[in-house]
């Protein structure tokens, strides 16, 4: 079933409630899924909101990602985001493949990726592009707009003064009571891998007949995603829904990084076994429309507020994800719901470094799980299938902790208890985690070490 075109989506009725001004200014740069998410909340709360966005204008790259419930939950407080929402998504299903081709799996729901498959809630799978455009109108209806061209080069902050700023390129600096960062670079080291990426009309993969009669469309409508797993390839293609992912490549981390579909041939000449539909697939892609991307990453970082707490760190600026998460836009709109939450309980001016402190301890166990779980799955789904083995155990396993929570809510519930061990020292412990974790500091490569030796990591526990 194809999507609709954002655009022609009629709305639905917009019954949107706000809570009074609360004469708090926010700035946020960069605007991605996390800030565009976070000004939308942060407005619903009461605040003021500026959005600064280097580049020159909105920004249609990207292919696909996945956005779990919990963050689809943030939208009960958007009613037009959440009737545009299910509009654009893809209604697809989803089987698993050897690197030559040999499906191992039939074609599923989504939902049987989960440990609960028969009572999972939905797990959207969006155009980025899409769901990018349907954020942007919201912020239009609400009146507000991104300033583009205004990329941050520096953040500071005054304390005594009680307010944040931003300095941007060619000088000019802003200030705020809250200054959130949604978009700067923050050290990464490379996993030592790359993926190519695309997204392009599936009509002009249909006109290669032999594509056209493998990814028909079934007979009630749906497109399948073919999860291709082995030693070198994590790959997806649909029929309307074409994306083909391949590991390689020594690219910079970026979207715009465009390569000819005859590099991923030639990668592919290399993988023994390689099916021949697979190049099929890559030959129907346009020339223009291929992303080569280094993958990126970044140990966990616990602190994401600056030492006065006025300039904060959220989304990706905060914690970058690994694809093989699926994570990284779910968890910046629930970072932009527990944030605004956290302003709206916090009260006043004086009280911002409370609530931005209180969403840091509230959130960063959590974020923490998820990027390990990451990391995890992206070694489990690049080692090679086995005939035989059952091929779930390749593939992500989605636990009920992760879809089932509600970021606003665990805010409301938690804050006061938060803030009291922030100032107090008295005991705290998150509970948006897995079921009886004992949180214990992590780094990618102690893990994936700790994994080879057969000891217990910060993955053992129950993740259901
Ligand atoms: C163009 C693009 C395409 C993407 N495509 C995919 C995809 O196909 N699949 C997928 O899984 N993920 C994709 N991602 C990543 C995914 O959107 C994010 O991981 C996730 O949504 C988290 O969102 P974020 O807002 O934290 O970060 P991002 O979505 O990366 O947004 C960050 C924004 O900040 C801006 N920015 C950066 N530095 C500055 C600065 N110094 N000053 C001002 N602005 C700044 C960037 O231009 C960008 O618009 C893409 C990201 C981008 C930017």
């Amino acid at each position: 079933m194809s999507s609709p075109n954002p655009a022609d989506i009629v709305a639905a009725p917009q019954v949107l409630k706000r809570s009074p001004p609360n004469g708090l200014s926010v700035l946020i740069s960069g605007a991605g899924v996390g800030g565009l998410m976070t000004a939308l909340e942060c407005w619903r709360v009461g605040c003021d909101v500026r959005i600064f966005e280097r580049s020159q204008g909105i920004v249609t790259t990207g292919d696909s990602f996945t956005i779990g419930a919990s963050a689809i939950d943030a939208f009960k407080n958007w009613p037009e985001l959440r009737h545009k929402n299910e509009a654009i998504a893809y209604h697809l299903m989803v089987s698993c493949c050897k690197h030559n081709g040999k499906q191992l799996m039939p074609p599923m729901e989504f939902s049987a990726l989960t440990s609960d498959p028969a009572n999972a809630p939905r797990i959207y799978r969006h155009s980025r592009p899409w769901f990018h455009a349907i954020l942007h109108d919201q912020l239009g209806k609400v009146g507000l707009s991104v300033e583009y061209g205004m990329e941050a080069v520096d953040f500071f902050e005054d304390e005594q003064a009680g307010c944040g700023g931003v300095v941007l390129q060619n000088g000019p600096r802003h200030e705020a009571d809250l200054n959130l960062v949604a978009g700067m670079p923050v050290p990464a080291v490379s996993s030592g891998d790359a993926i190519f990426r695309t997204a392009y009309p599936v009509e002009l993969a249909l006109k290669d007949p032999v594509v056209a009669d493998r990814f028909q469309l079934r007979g009630d409508g749906r497109s399948v995603v073919e999860l291709w797993v082995g030693a070198f390839t994590l790959g997806y293609s649909a029929i309307r829904y074409p994306d083909v992912t391949q590991d390689t490549g020594t690219i910079e981390e970026s979207w715009a990084h465009r390569v000819h579909p005859d590099e991923v041939l030639k990668f592919t000449s290399t993988i023994p076994g390689w099916s021949d539909i697979g190049d099929r697939v890559i030959k129907t892609i346009p020339h223009d429309q291929l992303v080569d991307w280094k993958l990126m990453w970044r140990d966990p970082q616990p602190q994401w507020t600056s030492p006065a707490a006025r300039v904060v760190q959220l989304g990706d600026a905060a914690h970058t994800f690994l694809p093989s998460s699926g994570k990284g836009a779910t968890q910046a709109i629930e970072d932009a719901a527990s944030l605004a939450a956290c302003i709206l309980i916090a009260g006043d001016r004086q009280s911002v470094p409370n609530a931005t402190r209180v969403h840091n301890l509230l959130r960063f166990e959590r974020v923490s799980c998820l990027q390990a779980f990451g990391v995890v799955n992206r070694s489990k789904a690049s080692t090679k299938a086995k005939d035989g083995e059952d091929p779930k155990k390749k593939l992500v396993r989605v636990g009920k902790w992760m879809l089932e929570h509600d970021p606003e809510r665990y805010a409301w519930e938690n804050y006061h208890q938060a803030l009291a061990h922030l100032e107090h020292g008295t005991p705290f412990q998150n509970t948006n985690t897995p079921k009886g974790l004992v949180y214990k500091p992590w780094t990618i490569e102690g893990l994936l070490e700790a994994q080879g030796r057969g000891e217990a990591t910060i993955l053992d526990g129950d993740w259901n």
